[in-house]
C-alpha cells in the first residue's frame, strides 16, 4: 500500500533560502527547484538555468556513478550525493537496490570504514568521544535531533569481519541508517547515527597521521561502562522512545550491552538478534528444499562469538518449538572456536558460549592422538552436519577436503558462509557448488554473482541482516512498541522463510531478491508489529488496520512544495571572513 501522507501533499515551510538551502542535504533539491521556488528563496543564479524532475536526476546521477570505475569510488559519490541532496540519494537507491546496496553498505562499506579517515569530507551524525564525556547532553540538545526516533550506534572494535577501526566504524551506522530509509522507509530526517569513540587499538590507525579519531588506546571497564552509561541516560532524557541498534561491538561487550539495556529501552544488538533472525528465516526456507526436519539437523557453528551464539539461540528456540526437549536440541549444536569445538568445562568459555559447549563424554573419542583440540575437521567428521554456519571471519576455513567429507554424509548440505565483508568469507560460493557437486544449498553474508554449474544457474543468496532491521524498525515504530523481544526475532524468522521464492519452487533462491528488500520490510514489520501486540508490548491493534499504520510510518523520497515560512530570513549569500 502506498499512501500519500499529508506529509507529502502539503507544502513545506521553509526558513532560509540561498545557498543555505542548497547545502542543506533534507532539503536542497538542486536542479529540481522550480523558478517559482528559485524566485522565493533566492536561487536565480546560484543554478544552471535548466530544470529537472527527480527522475531525470536519477538518471544524471546513475550515468555517473555507472561511469566511475570502482565500488570504492562510487561508495564515496554516493555519500556526498547523500551529503549534497538525501531525496534524490534515496530516489536513487530504491529504484536500484540490487546494484546500489553492495556500494553504500556490505561489502564496500568495509573499505569505506578502513579507509575513513583518508577520505573524511563532510560530517554525518553524532561523534561522541570519551574526552569530551561531560559533554553529550549538549550535544544531543540541538534542535536539529528533535524529530530523532531511529539510532545505531556503534564503538568500533568489531567492524564486519574486520576488526577494530576506530573511528571508521562510523561508517557502519550511517550504512545501516541508510538502509533503514531505503528499504524500511524511514524518514531521514528522524534517523541519527552516533559513534562511540573511546580510542582503539588499531597500530596502524593509531600510527597513521591522517587519523581522525581520539588517538588512545581503546579504553575499558568501569571508564567505557560509565561512558556508555552517559550516552544511555542522556538518550533516555532526550527521546525517551528512541529505537536504538547496537552495531558492530566486539563479541564480549556485544550481549553484555544488550543485556545490561534491553529492559530499560527499546533496543537491540543487529550482530546478535538481526543475523540470528535472517540465518534461522534461511535455515526455515532451506528446510522446504532439503527436506531434512528440525528435529533432524545437526548444526556446525564456526566463530562462537557473539553472532555465532545468537544464531544457535535462535535455531535451538525454534528447535524446541518443533518438539525437541531442550536438551536434546543443545545436544545437535557444535560450535566451534579458536580452541576448536566447545567443550562443558573448557577453560574460558564465555557466559552466551555455555549452553552450546558439548558435554564431553559425548566427544571423548572425536580428538585425535596427540592433538591439543578437537578441529573444525574432527567435529565434521564425527558430528556429520547437515547444516554449516561460518561468523568466523576466517576466509578459506571452509576448505575443499572439510566441505567433501561433509557433502559425503548428507544429500543436500546447508552451508553458510556468513562473515563479511567478501574478503573475509569462510568460502567462496562457487567452490562450494562445486566441491558438492552441485547439491549444496548455500548462502552468504556478503552479496555474489550466481554460479553457473551442471546446466544450471545457482542464485547465491545474501542472508545478510538488511533483511531483517528494516523491516522490525518499520514494525516496532509504527505501532508504538515499548520493547525489542526475542520472540519479534523469531516472528521475523517465520515471516521471511513464508516469503521464501523456494517455497513454490525448489529450485527457486531461498530469499527474496535484494531488489524486493522494500517488500520484505513490509513483510517483516508486520510480523513483528503483530508479535509486539501478542506480547502485550505495544497498544492494540486490529490486523486489518496494520497496513496503513505502516504506510503511514513510510517516507518516500519524493520532492515537496516549498514555501516560505513566517519569519524567514536570508542568510548573506558570503559571510564576511
Ligand atoms: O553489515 C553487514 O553486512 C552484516 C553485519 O551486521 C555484520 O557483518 O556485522
Ligand atoms: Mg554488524
Amino acid at each position: 500500500m502506498t499512501v500519500q501522507s499529508s506529509d507529502e501533499i502539503d507544502p513545506l515551510e521553509i526558513e532560509v533560502g540561498g545557498r543555505a538551502l542548497l547545502t542543506e542535504p533534507l532539503l536542497n533539491k538542486g536542479l529540481a527547484f522550480t523558478v517559482e521556488e528559485r524566485s522565493a528563496f533566492g536561487l536565480h543564479g546560484l543554478l544552471p538555468p535548466h530544470i529537472e524532475t527527480l527522475e531525470e536526476q536519477v538518471e544524471r546521477r546513475l550515468i555517473a556513478v555507472r561511469r566511475l570505475r570502482t565500488n570504492a569510488e562510487r561508495y564515496h559519490f554516493l555519500s556526498d550525493l547523500q551529503d549534497e541532496n538525501e531525496t534524490l540519494f534515496y530516489a536513487l537507491i530504491t529504484s536500484h537496490l540490487s546494484e546500489m546496496l553492495p556500494i553504500i553498505y556490505t561489502p564496500t562499506v568495509g573499505q569505506g570504514c578502513q579507509e575513513f579517515s583518508d577520505y573524511w569530507r563532510y560530517p554525518r551524525g553524532l561523534f561522541l568521544s570519551l574526552p569530551y564525556k561531560d559533554r553529550i547532553a549538549e550535544i544531543l540538545s540541538h534542535p536539529r535531533y528533535d524529530r530523532v526516533e531511529t539510532i545505531v550506534v556503534s564503538d568500533g572494535e568489531r567492524v564486519l569481519g574486520l576488526g577494530d577501526q576506530g573511528v571508521g566504524g562510523m561508517g557502519i551506522p550511517v550504512g545501516k541508517l541508510a538502509l533503514y530509509t531505503a528499504c524500511g522507509g524511514l524518514n531521514p530526517a528522524t534517523t541519527l547515527p552516533v559513534f562511540l569513540d573511546v580510542g582503539t587499538d588499531n597500530q596502524a590507525r593509531l600510527d597513521d597521521p591522517l587519523y581522525i579519531g581520539w588517538r588512545h588506546a581503546r579504553v575499558r571497564g568501569p571508564e567505557y561502562d560509565a561512558f556508555v552509561e552517559s550516552f544511555v541516560s542522556a538518550l533516555e532524557e532526550r527521546w525517551p522512545n528512541v529505537l536504538l541498534q547496537w552495531e558492530d561491538f566486539a563479541r564480549g561487550q556485544a550481549g553484555t550491552l544488550l543485556n545490561r539495556y534491553r529492559d530499560r529501552l527499546l533496543t537491540f544488538n543487529d550482530d546478535i538478534q538481526g543475523t540470528a533472525a535472517v540465518a534461522a528465516g534461511t535455515l526455515l526456507a532451506a528446510m522446504h528444499v532439503s527436506g531434512v526436519a528440525f528435529k533432524d539437523q545437526r548444526i556446525v557453528i564456526v566463530g562462537a562469538g557473539s553472532a555465532g551464539c545468537g544464531i544457535a539461540k535462535l535455531i535451538l528456540h525454534q528447535m524446541v518449538e518443533s518438539g525437541l526437549s531442550e536438551a536434546e536440541a543443545r545436544r545437535r549444536f557444535h560450535a566451534v572456536d579458536i580452541d576448536g569445538l566447545l567443550v562443558e568445562g573448557m577453560p574460558g568459555l564465555l557466559d552466551f558460549q555455555q549452553p552450546f559447549a558439548q558435554p564431553r563424554e559425548a566427544v571423548a573419542d572425536w580428538k585425535r592422538k596427540g592433538a591439543g583440540k578437537i578441529t573444525l575437521e574432527d567435529v565434521v567428521a564425527n558430528a556429520k552436519p547437515t547444516l554449516m554456519i561460518g561468523v568466523s571471519a576466517q576466509p578459506g576455513i571452509f576448505h575443499e577436503e572439510l566441505v567433501r567429507t561433509m557433502a559425503a554424509n548428507v544429500d543436500r548440505p546447508v552451508i553458510m558462509p556468513l562473515s563479511n565483508p567478501t574478503s573475509r568469507a569462510e568460502a567462496m560460493p562457487k567452490d562450494l557448488v562445486e566441491w558438492t557437486d552441485g547439491r549444496v544449498i548455500t548462502c552468504t553474508g556478503s552479496p555474489f554473482t550466481p554460479v553457473e554449474y551442471g546446466g544450471r544457474l545457482h542464485v547465491i543468496d545474501q542472508t545478510n541482516n538488511a533483511y531483517i532491521f528494516p523491516g522490525l524498525g518499520l514494525g516496532v515504530l509504527a505501532v508504538g512498541a515499548r520493547r525489542v523481544s526475542d520472540g519479534m526475532f523469531a516472528a521475523a524468522a517465520r515471516a521471511l522463510a513464508a516469503i521464501s521464492p523456494a517455497r513454490k519452487d525448489p529450485h527457486a533462491s531461498l530469499l527474496p531478491p535484494t531488489d524486493s528488500l522494500r517488500d520484505v520490510a513490509i513483510a517483516i514489520a508486520a510480523a513483528v508489529a503483530k508479535r509486539a501486540r501478542d506480547e502485550g508490548l505495544c497498544d492494540a491493534f486490529e490486523d486489518d488496520d496494520l497496513p496503513l499504520l505502516l504506510a503511514k510510518k513510510q517516507w518516500r523520497p519524493v520532492y515537496r512544495l516549498y514555501v516560505k515560512k513566517p519569519g524567514y530570513r536570508r542568510i548573506p549569500q558570503r559571510p564576511d571572513l
